[in-house]
């Protein structure tokens, strides 16, 4: 509840005010069965004449007016005050996913995360918005009606009683078997989402594949299980509304019978029973009010435990007790001391075991290795895309975990295996390297990345608009632009993991070639599965499931690392056959 308090502050005035504006509607409810109890009686029955009647009348329409007034106002301030509480939460939540580390990313699926920030958080919006119109408004009206039905007549207000039971049944299941259901629910719906957005976002592999009757049946599975949950919960919802419309009907049958009866002994008037049987329906409406409130409020308790969740997900990996926060990455020095990561903490197997190595400022630094080897995994841990379990992992001889997250980064730019670009125009995801980068320095990088070619062949050339993904591109001009994009960082360590390999072998020499002129100072760090790449590199890194098994230049390192000089024949072979 104290987590939620943020988001109720800033419109405590709507959530105050809305629930009172109600309850003067809650008076109007009580007054009407009232005053019409008494246009019947004295007006009509008690010869009080018409001018009692038109009195009377006049004072029903202000209160009409009165309530309309108190239902609108309250049902503006209620609509105010969940919406502005929920666009708050979801911000929130947001920045949360935001600053997850891409342990806790891997922590949950995407489809969820979307469910979470989408419908979980409309259901609590609606439960609050429900709450203000109706958390005052149905005990009011409750209390208000009970009051009135006990001042008018004490012994046939027992006949009330008959709705207990019913109540205390919906009450029960409500609480009992409701909530576990909807939880259910959203977890369906999670479901449906994951694979809708992996389908969507996959959908030329599938049709590549012709997976798309696999995916309808997989569409289907998730879809025909969320429905099946829905009407799993929603038997409740079913049940509770006609077993209270039931229990009205009988109350109300129960009280015309004995207040009938009253009339006949001549101990009660018919304006007293017709004002009592209209109290007996608003305490019957606000019996059932209470039970949709508390139905609605499992529902969305239900998704507040989705939400909290990831709000209260340990965010691993942040700089709060870096010790150099204002500090730069200036040269580029890497070193790893004894370094030791995996992914799953209760695996034994290390992915990387004990890496020793230093890489000197503008120095070009190769990684080669079998797929699996943990090639990725070293490079991530430069700019902190993960931590090291064990040993230190320094940059300018600085503990990367004593940098600010944004200053490492800055200075680490790296080029990840998956590229992606988003859409928008080619320069706008460009300049996600420098958002204040001049047009020169732009043509430059995508000159260097040999991307200003195909570029201006374009007809809006810079200004050409890419689809999602990048998709309206090939393969090797996506990964050029998402070279270009990070040569923007001006970074003092360039780690290109595997980022060349849709580019043929001329413009990748080209790019290297660039790399000397334009990156000069910058240390380079290139993954790559052709040796060709990297054999002019100062130094190249052979990994082997996850241990260093070589290290040194390629004339090194094809006198002294097997497993090197088997890549490279292995390569050189298929040339031969090829
Ligand atoms: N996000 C992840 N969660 C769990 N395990 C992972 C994750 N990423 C990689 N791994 C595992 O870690 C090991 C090393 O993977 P890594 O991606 O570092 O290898 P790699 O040498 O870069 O491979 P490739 O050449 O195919 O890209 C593999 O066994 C892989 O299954």
């Amino acid at each position: 509840m104290k987590r939620y308090w943020k988001y109720v502050r800033p419109y405590l005035s709507a959530f105050i005010i809305g629930p009172i504006l109600m309850i003067v509607e809650v008076i109007g409810e009580v007054m009407m069965p009232l005053l019409l109890s008494k246009i019947i009686d004295y007006g009509i029955s008690g010869g009080r004449g018409i001018s009692y009647i038109i009195a009377m009348g006049i004072l029903m329409v202000i209160t009409a007016l009165c309530m309309m007034a108190g239902g609108v106002g309250g049902a503006y301030f209620a609509i105010k005050a969940s919406t502005g509480f929920a666009n708050d939460l979801r911000k929130d939540l947001f920045k949360q996913i935001q600053s997850f580390s891409f342990n806790n990313i891997d922590q949950y699926n995407t489809g969820s995360l979307i469910t979470r920030l989408t419908n979980d958080i409309t259901q609590v919006q609606n439960m609050l918005q429900m709450m203000l119109r109706m958390a005052l408004r149905a005990p009011g009206m409750l209390i208000g009606a009970l009051i009135m039905a006990f001042v008018l007549n004490p012994k046939l207000a027992m006949a009330i009683l008959c709705i207990v039971p019913f109540l205390a049944i919906a009450i029960y299941l409500i609480l009992k078997v409701a909530f576990p259901r909807f939880t259910n629910m959203q977890k369906k719906l999670d479901a449906l989402n994951t694979t809708t957005q992996e389908n969507l976002t996959n959908i030329r592999v599938v049709k590549s594949f012709v997976r798309e009757q696999y995916e309808e049946k997989k569409f289907k599975k998730a879809s025909t299980e969320l429905k099946e949950s829905t009407i799993n919960a929603m038997k409740i919802v079913i049940f509770t509304m006609p077993a209270m419309t039931l229990a009205m009907n009988i109350t109300t049958l129960a009280v015309v019978w004995f207040g009938g009866n009253q009339i006949i002994i001549g101990s009660m008037t018919t304006g007293i029973l017709t004002a009592y049987v209209n109290y007996v329906s608003q305490i019957l409406i606000s019996l059932v009010m209470v039970s949709i409130i508390i139905l609605s409020g499992s529902r969305a308790l239900a998704s507040a435990k989705r939400i909290d969740e990831v709000l209260c997900t340990d965010i691993d990996l942040t700089d709060e007790n870096a010790l150099h926060k204002d500090i730069t990455v200036k040269y580029g020095k890497i070193e790893f001391r004894n370094v030791c990561f995996k992914y799953y903490k209760n695996n034994e197997r290390w992915v990387l075991e004990n890496m020793n190595f230093v890489i000197n400022p503008g120095e070009t630094v190769g990684i080669i290795g079998s797929t699996g080897s943990g090639k990725s995994s070293l490079v991530q841990l430069i700019p902190r895309l993960y931590d090291a379990d064990r040993g230190e992992v320094l940059v300018d001889d600085v503990n990367v975990k004593d940098y600010s997250l944004k200053n490492l980064r800055n200075g680490v730019g790296i080029v990840l295996q998956k590229n992606v670009l988003f859409s928008g125009t080619i320069k706008e995801n460009l300049k996600w390297g420098d958002q204040n980068a001049s047009d020169e320095a732009i043509y430059q990088c995508a000159e260097s990345a040999q991307a200003h070619g195909f570029i201006t062949s374009f007809q809006d050339g810079y200004d050409t608009e890419l689809g999602q993904g990048g998709v309206n591109l090939s393969g090797g001009q996506k990964q050029r632009l998402c070279i270009a994009r990070t040569l923007l960082k001006k970074p003092k360590v360039l780690i290109l993991d595997d980022s060349t390999s849709a580019v043929d072998t001329a413009t990748e020499a080209k790019i290297r070639e660039s790399f000397k002129i334009k990156l000069k100072g910058a240390t380079k760090i290139i993954i790559a599965q052709r040796i060709s790449s990297v054999i002019d590199a100062d130094k190249i890194i052979v990994l082997d499931g996850g241990k260093i098994v070589g290290m040194g230049t390629h004339a090194e390192l094809m006198r002294n690392c097997q497993t090197y000089s088997e890549i490279y024949y292995s390569q050189i072979d298929k040339k031969v056959t090829a």
